[in-house]
């Protein structure tokens, strides 16, 4: 049986016009979780519901090496790193990463945020106004390096780079280039520190990243080459400071939805549904990639080793087989949800220890309530009129004016 197929040449000025929602488009209008198309010039196969879901964290019938587009390689994954890895390999590094996210390390992650968004709505007061994405940005990187142990030599440097590193995956030019020169100073930058812990002239924290990254042995017994440890230590750094694109959603939120914002101050609605609506609601990541590893046949459709192969985050969020009335904000709907593990994807679905699943997400849901609590409760500030609109095509995409908030005051209760 032939799969649903799009005629044309290449779709890939499409994806960039569509973003987010290209690929839920075109499952709708094939009416099918699974068609064929082409991207970058190959042809490439796109997965969604949940069945779509389960079929691709299958680590039998899908890689990942090589299935990463190498401008994502260069800037926001880098090099050797977890999400390049399969089999064994990948198992070790994931266990690896997994092994820092006890709950006693969340907790400490949990007081360092506290302290910083204390120190910061101090500054913030003395300000007319701020702008949260950029404020918090320096919030999250410097609690995510004293968790990790990494002393920041200059903040202000090191939090833009991080930032560039998420900011340059799809933009083009000197943006998308900056990304790249980030990601090469970035990494010299944490493999010196590496080489530091590794002699002894570096005391980093037992249970910090840089520390647990530097002392870890791969599948092979071998400590890992400087480099894979600078990525991977990257690869914990990064996202905690991209996690200020979720808390400008999150403010922008408690704006738009004041009923909700309401019920979160009387304590009568749940951080927790907020948080998880947030990342339902809005656009993050659009899909994630693979490559078949090898032929195989599902529901009598063919799978040709080699394809690439897109499974659609953001539209299982927005899937309406899924979710009833997907495009309200209404986070009560987690009241009943059924918790399964490829429905709500925003950072991947399936398993974490053998698939591919986000090691981050308890970090990112307990960084957000941390700072949505502070929002809500421990701070007051007026919300000017600014733009608040975002793109589906911009990706990352977030509320174009990065949310400014006007006479901030810690609340006096
Ligand atoms: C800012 C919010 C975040 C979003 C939207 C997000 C999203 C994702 C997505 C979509 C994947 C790939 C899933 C797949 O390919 O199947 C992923 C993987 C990963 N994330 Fe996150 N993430 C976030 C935060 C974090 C945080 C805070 C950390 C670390 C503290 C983290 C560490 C990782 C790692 C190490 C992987 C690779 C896992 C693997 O390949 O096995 N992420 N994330």
């Amino acid at each position: 049986m032939s799969m649903p197929k799009e005629e044309g040449l290449d779709h890939s000025l499409a994806f960039l016009k569509e973003g987010y929602e290209f690929i839920l488009h075109r499952r709708k209008s094939f009416q099918s979780n699974v068609f064929e198309t082409t991207l970058l010039g190959k042809k490439a196969i796109c997965l969604g519901g949940k069945e779509g879901a389960e079929l691709f964290y299958d680590t039998d019938k899908f890689i990942r090496a090589g299935a990463a587009p190498n401008r994502l390689v260069k800037t926001l994954f880098g090099e050797g790193g977890v999400q390049t890895l399969d089999g064994e390999q990948h198992r070790k590094r994931k266990a690896m990463f997994m092994s820092i996210m006890t709950k006693t390390q969340l907790q400490q992650l949990d007081q360092l945020l506290e302290t910083e968004w204390e120190k910061a709505s101090e500054q913030w007061e003395k300000n007319d106004q701020i702008t949260l994405y950029k404020e918090s940005q320096k919030i999250l990187m410097k609690a995510a390096c004293d968790w990790a142990g990494v002393p920041l030599d200059d903040e202000e440097k090191r939090t833009d780079q991080m930032r560039c590193l998420f900011e340059s995956p799809a933009s083009l030019g000197l943006a998308h280039w900056k990304g790249r020169t980030s990601r090469s100073d970035a990494e010299d930058w944490i493999a010196e520190l590496v080489e530091q812990v590794r002699n002894g002239d570096l005391h980093a924290t037992k249970e910090g990243a840089l520390r647990v990254f530097s002392e870890h042995r791969d599948s092979d017994g071998k400590l890992l080459p400087q480099r894979i440890v600078a990525v991977e230590v990257l690869n914990i750094l990064r996202p905690i400071v991209a996690i200020s694109i979720y808390i400008a959603f999150a403010a922008l939120a408690l704006h738009q939805f004041p009923q909700e914002s309401e019920r979160l101050k009387k304590g009568d609605g749940s951080i927790r549904r907020f948080v998880q609506e947030v990342r339902r609601f809005y656009p993050f990541f659009p899909a994630t990639v693979a490559k078949v590893k090898q032929d195989f046949e599902w529901k009598g459709y063919q799978f040709k080793e080699g394809t690439m192969t897109l499974l659609d985050l953001y539209g299982n969020n927005h899937d309406p087989n899924l979710w009833e009335q997907p495009d309200l904000f209404r986070p009560d709907r987690f009241l009943d949800w059924k918790e399964s593990p490829f429905d709500f994807i925003p950072q991947g679905g399936g398993v974490f220890d053998m698939g591919h699943r986000c090691a981050g997400e308890w970090v990112t849901i307990q960084v957000m309530e941390v700072s949505i609590d502070f929002l809500v409760n421990r701070l007051q500030y007026t919300v000017p009129k600014q733009d608040y609109s975002y793109s589906y095509s911009s990706m990352p995409s977030m509320p174009k004016s990065q949310i400014i908030l006007a006479d901030v005051r810690k609340q006096n209760n």
